[in-house]
């Protein structure tokens, strides 16, 4: 590993899609930023901007056409193993308890049993879940579900974590619950966070950074600091001074990437 002051790097990065038989899609141009470590940064646009991409590409899963990724000063080639990827499915194994899901990552990684089982009380305990821990999956609700899968990425201390719409799928008032947990324990280790969103209230109370995304093919358009103080409470961000003139600036900015690419002029 190189010593770098960044944990994550975008360098002029292209990805260009080629299925047999139709056109190519270039969904990345000339895409480059850097995030520092322990630094939380959102990235919005229009849907199909490259967003999930941009996470693929850094999680190794897919590679760029174009350019370079980097992770701690090294290209990514291959399978990223030592980044921590959320996705909007909780993805529990549906066969293991609540404690046995939240242990798998540390047991792969080849952590003693009892260490294992300390670290993963505790964050079972830091998100409310104790009394639950031989549940299984299937006996959580829709929210103690995405808790468990946070927790299972977060319990191993990784230096990145992707999250993809990680609170998609769950009402508002279980999202808000969620992104103030979600704050605490970032706050516990400081990770560098990537996190897709299309929630600008949620960009806002949980990043350090907002990136916004053009459309087709997505490039970054603005790279905003969100300099509201921490900690922050989710429940009240928008009472935040500061809050309203950022919030607008993001929607006048995704607005005209939206309205472009359905074709409004
Ligand atoms: N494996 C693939 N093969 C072909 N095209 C792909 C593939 N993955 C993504 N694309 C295309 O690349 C573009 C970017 O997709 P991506 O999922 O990264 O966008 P996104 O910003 O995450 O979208 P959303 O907000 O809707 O989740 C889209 O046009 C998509 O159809």
């Amino acid at each position: 590993m190189q010593q770098t002051t960044e944990s994550v790097r975008f360098d002029h990065v292209y990805k260009a899609f080629v299925a047999r038989g139709s056109e190519p899609v270039l969904a990345l141009r000339d895409v480059t930023f850097q995030a520092r470590p322990g630094e939380f940064v959102s990235l919005v646009g229009p849907s199909g901007c490259g967003k999930s991409t941009c996470l693929n590409l850094l999680a190794g899963l897919d590679s760029p056409s174009d350019g370079t990724v980097a992770h701690d000063g090294d290209p990514v080639h291959g399978v990223n193993t030592s980044v921590g990827y959320i996705t909007q499915e909780d993805n529990l194994l549906p066969w293991r308890s609540l404690r046995g899901n939240v242990e798998l990552s540390m047991e792969l990684r080849g952590v003693p049993r009892r260490e294992r089982r300390d670290r993963a009380q505790e964050f079972i305990e830091l998100v409310g879940l104790a009394g639950f821990e031989e549940h299984y999956p299937h006996q959580l609700s829709g929210g103690m579900r995405k808790r468990a899968g946070i927790i299972r990425t977060l319990v191993y201390d990784s230096g990145v974590v992707l999250m993809d719409e990680p609170f998609g799928p769950l009402d508002a008032q279980t999202r808000v619950i969620l992104q103030a947990e979600l704050l605490r324990l970032w706050e516990r280790s400081r990770p560098t966070v990537l996190f897709v969103t299309h929630d600008l209230v949620e960009a806002i109370a949980l990043s350090d950074r907002i990136l916004v995304f053009t459309g087709n093919p997505g490039t970054i358009k603005r790279d905003y600091r969100v300099d509201l103080p921490r900690p922050r409470d989710p429940f009240h961000i928008h009472e935040t001074p500061g809050f309203g003139e950022l919030h607008d600036a993001l929607w006048s900015d995704i607005r005209v990437e939206i309205e472009h690419a359905r074709g409004v002029s």
